[in-house]
């Protein structure tokens, strides 16, 4: 496949390296130094376009792709407000675009079991539950996309919580539980150098806690699972989520 990188960062460079390791050829590379090269003929050379880049461009990114007709994959977070805007457009334009929050199988287990799990809590009502997300400092948007499902999924299968809730916080996070009302599901964010990306879902009662964590090494599975999204979009048409991807069945 001829792939093209929108976003040639700390995720895009990883991208480049499992693409090409696949027998992947790198067509184009777009970055802040170069983004004039954007162009319909640019990205008419690439089968896929591969997309990590920032809350502020990933709009005009998919806009590109949707007019050269070139499926799109979308890693960046924090344009989610959008989703159904884009979706129209995308179904409406005849495009085809995957999304997802995040790439890595085992995020994607975590996201399927998260479900299961907060659909058999509504048996257990004296267990409380928040969401923890840590990332690295650099990390432009908060809540990350991850925690966003992570607490889609709760909110959809738990009945006492009906909406999330975020608090950003550098330095500790006393007295946050407060903040929130008994019906809304906490996020807790932490921003702490180099951290790749780590979500716990904790359950707590008066007498344990119930902690599902997931604990991200580095970031070559989300580069993977982004590689095997572009492979797996080829020769289709439409709008898609990774979860479509995966299809877990249990
Ligand atoms: N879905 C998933 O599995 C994952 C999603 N992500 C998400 O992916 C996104 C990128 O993450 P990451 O690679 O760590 O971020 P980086 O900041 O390392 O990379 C962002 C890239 O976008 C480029 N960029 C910024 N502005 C423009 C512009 N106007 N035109 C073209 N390119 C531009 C930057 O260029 P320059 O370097 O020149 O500044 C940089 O190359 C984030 O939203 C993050 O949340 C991250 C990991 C996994
Ligand atoms: O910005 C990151 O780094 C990450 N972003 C994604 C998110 O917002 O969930 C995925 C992963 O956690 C890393």
């Amino acid at each position: 496949m001829k792939i093209a990188i929108l976003g040639y960062g700390k995720m895009g460079k990883i991208i480049e390296k499992i693409a090409q390791d696949r027998k992947h050829e790198i067509v184009l590379k777009i970055d802040v130094t170069n983004k004039d090269e954007l162009t319909t003929e640019n990205l008419r050379k690439a089968d896929v376009a591969i997309e990590f880049s920032t809350p502020d461009t990933v709009l005009d990114h998919i806009e590109a792709c949707f007019e050269a007709k070139v499926p799109i994959i979308v890693g960046t977070t924090g344009w989610y407000g959008q989703l159904q805007n884009v979706k129209n457009d995308c179904e409406g334009t005849g495009s085809t675009l995957l999304y997802g929050s995040n790439f890595s199988v085992g995020v994607n287990v975590f996201f399927h079991v998260n479900k299961i799990l907060a659909k058999l809590m509504n048996n257990y009502p004296y267990y409380d539950v928040q969401v923890e997300e840590i990332h690295h400092t650099q990390k432009l948007d908060s809540p990350s996309g991850t925690a966003i499902t992570i607490a889609e999924g709760i909110v959809e299968g738990l009945d006492r919580k009906k909406e999330w809730v975020n608090i950003l916080t550098t330095d500790g996070n006393e007295g946050a539980d407060d903040m929130v009302k008994a019906d809304q599901l906490l996020i807790e964010s932490l921003r702490i150098e180099n951290v790749p990306g780590t979500h716990t879902v904790v359950y707590d009662s008066e007498v344990d806690s119930i902690e599902f964590k997931h604990t991200a090494h580095n970031r070559n599975g989300f580069a993977l699972g982004a590689v095997l999204a572009a492979e797996w979009v080829q020769g289709k048409k439409g709008f898609y989520s990774v979860k479509d991807m995966f299809n877990f069945s249990l």
